[in-house]
């Protein structure tokens, strides 16, 4: 079975050579295999290239060349998923700028109409009583009426007036009966004070200006009738501040005075529950409306509509990259060779043109809806103004997704962020008052400087600058507008007048364009630093080393001196080793073996903290010693959590090695990695698919990603696709496709570029077996030229592809060899059935016996023998089945005569060998093996 499994696919020739070699012991013995190191590499086409000329062709690529073809490949990429997704795109840069101006517009035609209302229909509003003077007029002792002369009569009038004012003010108003120096101010507030006469009243007020705010001078004429006179003293300066000359105060007074008489007059007690009241209504003149100078509403509230306008393509931007991010697309794009500088000025230059319409947008319609801010303002200024403010955003969103793995947690992020942003915007930076307290010289200045580094800080500031001049402000008492002059260019170098210490709003745009240059610089650097999803990170001061910069040292690489760095690395027990992987080890410290890839004793240990050992670390490979020639394929089996993806990551340079190396056609994965990529091809368990985009646009991507010439790209498409049967799904979305489908295509991503190394791992899974037959074809015609290394858990997937196999098992190599050898090794050799007349049965089993002694009898049924032979009877093998052949009734030459009816050979599967191993590895035995996979 597993032995025919070849004929249904097209093999090359090595793979038979491979077959009549199947005793030999382990190494790779194919006679085929390429003589030299460097051996030369198929392509399609039958192009030979060597890996050397490959990374050659690779180094002659201009850096600048290289740099802007991957940036415009992925700024195309970019413009494709916002056009797919036109809708959510035409929304951010149109949509909600201009619904959030609409919203404003509303919000200040109904603010300007409620003014209007107010102007041409003045309310009418009851008299009030009198204010004490302190706490309205003033926070010191004061004196609230002076009086003279001191009667029965206008004490009795006054304390009328008191009761009735303390019903209007809800205070009372009480007679002091102090005798008050002319040359003091009272120690506390006084009510009503006698005077001896109103030359004391204009003395005292003269000498203690703003102390005193009434006086009453009674001069009763005796009657009948009476005829009551009075004068009135009242304190101007203190009602001017308040605004009220000749207006409340003073009438409250009068008309306090007048029902105090009136009741006096009439004999009203003064505590009467009916006194006699004047309740007097004032009301404006109504006005012409002045015309509209200014938006107090935009001016209010503008800075945090504008703001909420753009946080919609802030978190856009956390989202889309942290999604990424999470899938490992991003590391994706970088193993098959994206410069990470291009991916993030990618995303900068595709949310830039964003920020630039829906500035315009937003520009536009603030011009459109009328708004003074924008008519009277400089254009260049605003847009300038929104367009930095959008663009530091941008860079500060990257900054924050540096340190995010998960995409929720991005945006809730964007959230806090969101609505930090909003308090900032409308209770600071909302009004003059507030907004410009954090350059009150009484504020200390580092929150200030601190606050600068954030945009929306920045944004406030000149926000509130230009609203200043051009929207005009509203004068709270007045309920007037107060015009703008406008703002102009040359506005934003100078100081506002009435607050020279707050400086020009130029400062503010110098700031945003400092936030986009410093946030650019801290995602590049922590971009690096933090680890990424395979863990792998760079060291903090990683700019300071001269590798960084390409500058190397060594020029000649020495073999034998990299073998001999990584032989004593380790303290390494080796005495568990199987033979044949002892034997792999020695071939892997032998610098006379000739190998594409060679891997010597490679380590990783995943830490549970960046800084300290920890018994919880994962040792995940231990000690790993291979080598594989090229055109040869590498399958690497295990069960779960053996090791075999982390070594396929570590060797294509996603993950890091603790320690050890491995040497890829002579490239360091520890110092050469970019060469190592430029020749490298990966499929990793989990497909690195961009859900939006079609299988034809990946291939674009990452043929432009790898540098393939533009006229190349269609004819690789057509091949490629066709090669795995993806033709009709050619323009589809990657989202919609069948695991098996998208299995398919990440499989021929790896292979865009001809790479001469390509890692794949697990690449069949969830594929039908057609398909899979399909993709073993492919594989098995691209390898020539090249080294695959494959992880699976199809048995017979090894069998067919796998040149050499390995098994692993808690991180360490437990066999390696070809098929046949592990079959014959750990399978047990082969198993032979026999059928014969019920009456022969014993004859046969006597001729077994004697012919191979081996051979042990599992099972006896009416004719029916099974035998199983053991490795040790594969020289008999041959001479048994030439025997078998002649004495088959089947055959041709006297059927009647024979002693066989039926015949048949098995060789024992590859499944039991990998068993076996597995079984010997835990030392449970298999009811241990979920135990050791903790
Ligand atoms: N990023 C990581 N952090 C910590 N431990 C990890 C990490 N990645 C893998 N491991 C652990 O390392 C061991 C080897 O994992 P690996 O993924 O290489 O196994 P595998 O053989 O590929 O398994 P599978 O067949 O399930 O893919 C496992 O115990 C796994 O839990």
């Amino acid at each position: 079975m597993a032995d025919n499994k070849l004929n249904k696919l097209t093999k090359s020739d090595n793979k038979s050579t491979k077959e009549t070699n199947n005793l030999s012991p382990n190494i790779d013995n194919d006679a085929a295999a390429s003589s030299t190191s460097l051996a030369t590499s198929v392509t399609s086409d039958n192009n030979f290239l060597t890996a050397e000329e490959v990374v050659k062709k690779a180094k002659n690529v201009s850096a600048f060349h290289l740099f802007f073809k991957q940036l415009w490949i992925m700024i195309k990429r970019n413009a494709i998923l916002q056009k797919r997704y036109y809708k959510s795109t035409i929304a951010q840069i149109i949509i909600c700028p201009i619904l959030f101006l609409l919203l404003l517009f509303i919000l200040q035609k109904s603010d300007n109409q409620q003014r209007l209302k107010s102007i041409l229909h003045p309310s009418s509003y009851p008299l009030n009583g009198v204010q004490h003077c302190q706490g309205f007029y003033t926070d010191s002792p004061c004196i609230n009426l002076m009086f003279t002369p001191d009667t029965v009569e206008n004490r009795a009038i006054l304390s009328i007036f008191a009761t009735n004012n303390e019903r209007r003010t809800g205070k009372p108003l009480a007679f002091s009966d102090v005798t008050l120096d002319i040359s003091k101010i009272p120690d506390e507030t006084l009510g009503m004070v006698p005077v001896a006469n109103p030359d004391f009243i204009y003395d005292y007020t003269l000498q203690h200006p703003n102390v005193t705010t009434f006086g009453i001078e009674f001069n009763s004429l005796a009657g009948p009738p009476i005829n009551y006179r009075y004068q009135i003293w009242f304190n101007s300066t203190l009602m001017a501040n308040d605004s009220d000359v000749f207006s409340e105060q003073v009438l409250a007074f009068q008309r306090g005075i007048d029902e105090a008489i009136i009741s006096f007059a009439s004999g009203e007690p003064a505590t009467s529950q009916t006194p006699v009241t004047f309740n007097i209504n004032l009301k404006d003149w109504p006005k012409v409306p002045p015309k509209q100078t200014g938006d107090p509403i935009v001016s209010q509230f503008g800075t945090m509509f504008f703001f909420c306008a753009n946080m919609i393509i802030f978190i856009s931007i956390l989202n889309t990259i942290v999604t990424e991010k999470e899938a490992k697309l991003k590391d994706s794009l970088i193993m098959m060779g994206l410069k990470i500088e291009v991916y993030w000025l990618s995303y900068f230059i595709s949310n830039a043109w964003l920020i630039a319409i829906c500035s315009l947008t937003t520009c536009l319609g603030g011009l459109a809806f009328g708004f003074f801010f924008f008519t009277n303002t400089n254009f260049a200024v605003v847009y300038i103004t929104f367009l930095l403010f959008g663009l530091a955003m941008i860079t500060f969103g990257f900054f924050i997704t540096t340190f995010c793995r998960h995409s929720r947690i991005a945006v809730l992020v964007g959230i806090f962020l969101f609505i930090i942003g909003l308090i900032f915007e409308s209770f600071v930076f909302s009004n003059t008052f507030i907004g410009y307290i954090w350059w009150d010289p009484k504020t200390n200045s580092a929150g200030r400087h601190i606050l600068m580094f954030i945009p929306f800080f920045n944004f406030g500031k000149i926000f509130l600058d230009i609203s200043n001049l051009a929207s005009g402000n509203l004068d709270e008492l007045t309920q007037t507008l107060i015009p703008g002059p406008g703002f102009k260019w040359n506005d934003l170098y100078k100081r506002i007048d009435d607050k020279p210490e707050v400086p020009a709003p130029i400062q503010s745009l110098y700031f945003l364009l400092m936030n986009i240059v410093f946030y650019s610089i801290l995602t590049w650097y922590f971009d690096k630093v933090i680890p990424n999803e395979y863990g792998n990170r760079r060291n903090p001061l990683f700019f300071l080393t001269p590798s960084y910069y390409g500058i190397k040292f060594k020029k000649n690489f020495n073999l034998q001196g990299w073998l001999n760095r990584h032989k004593n690395s380790n303290e390494i027990d080796y005495n568990d080793d199987d033979e044949d992987v002892a034997n792999e080890r020695t071939l892997a410290f032998n610098h006379e073996h000739d190998a594409a890839l060679r891997i010597c004793n490679l380590k990783k240990v995943y830490r549970q903290s960046l800084f300290i050992k920890s018994k919880l670390d994962k040792v995940a490979v231990k000690d790993l010693c291979l080598t594989l020639k090229e055109s040869k394929c590498l399958a690497l089996l295990g069960q779960n959590g053996a090791g075999k993806s982390t070594t396929i990551n570590i060797i294509s340079g996603a993950a890091r090695a603790t320690s050890g190396d491995a040497l890829l056609y002579g490239c360091s994965i520890k110092n050469d990695i970019s060469q190592i990529r430029t020749i490298m091809g990966v499929c990793p368990q989990h497909d690195i698919l961009f859900n939006d985009l079609t299988a034809k646009e990946h291939i674009e991507l990452y043929a432009g990603i790898k540098n393939i010439p533009t006229e190349e790209i269609k004819k690789l498409v057509d091949e490629r696709l066709a090669s795995v049967r993806l033709t009709k799904v050619a323009d589809k979305p990657a989202g919609g496709y069948s695991g098996g489908m998208k299995r398919r295509l990440s499989m021929i991503i790896a292979t865009i570029g001809d790479p001469k190394i390509l890692f794949l791992d697990e690449p069949t899974t969830g594929m039908d077996p057609v398909n899979r037959r399909y993709v073993w074809s492919f594989i098995e015609n691209f390898k020539r030229g090249r080294v695959i290394i494959l992880t699976t858990h199809s048995m017979e997937e090894a069998d067919v592809l796998g040149d050499r196999i390995c098994v692993m098992a808690h991180g360490k190599l437990r066999a390696i060899g070809n098929s046949i050898r592990l079959k014959n090794k750990f399978g047990g050799g082969y198993r032979i059935s026999l059928v014969t007349r019920t009456e022969d049965s014993a004859k046969l089993k006597q001729f077994m016996e004697n012919r191979i002694p081996e051979a042990t009898l599992e099972d006896d049924s009416a004719g029916s023998l099974l035998y199983e032979l053991p490795t040790s009877a594969l020289p008999n093998l041959p001479a048994l089945i030439k025997w078998l052949e002649e004495n088959d009734e089947r055959s041709i030459i006297e059927p009647d005569k024979k002693l066989i009816k039926a015949w048949g050979i098995s060789q024992k599967t590859l499944e039991e060998a990998f068993l076996r191993l597995i079984r010997d590895a835990n030392p449970g035995g298999y009811s241990g093996y979920e135990e050791n996979l903790k």
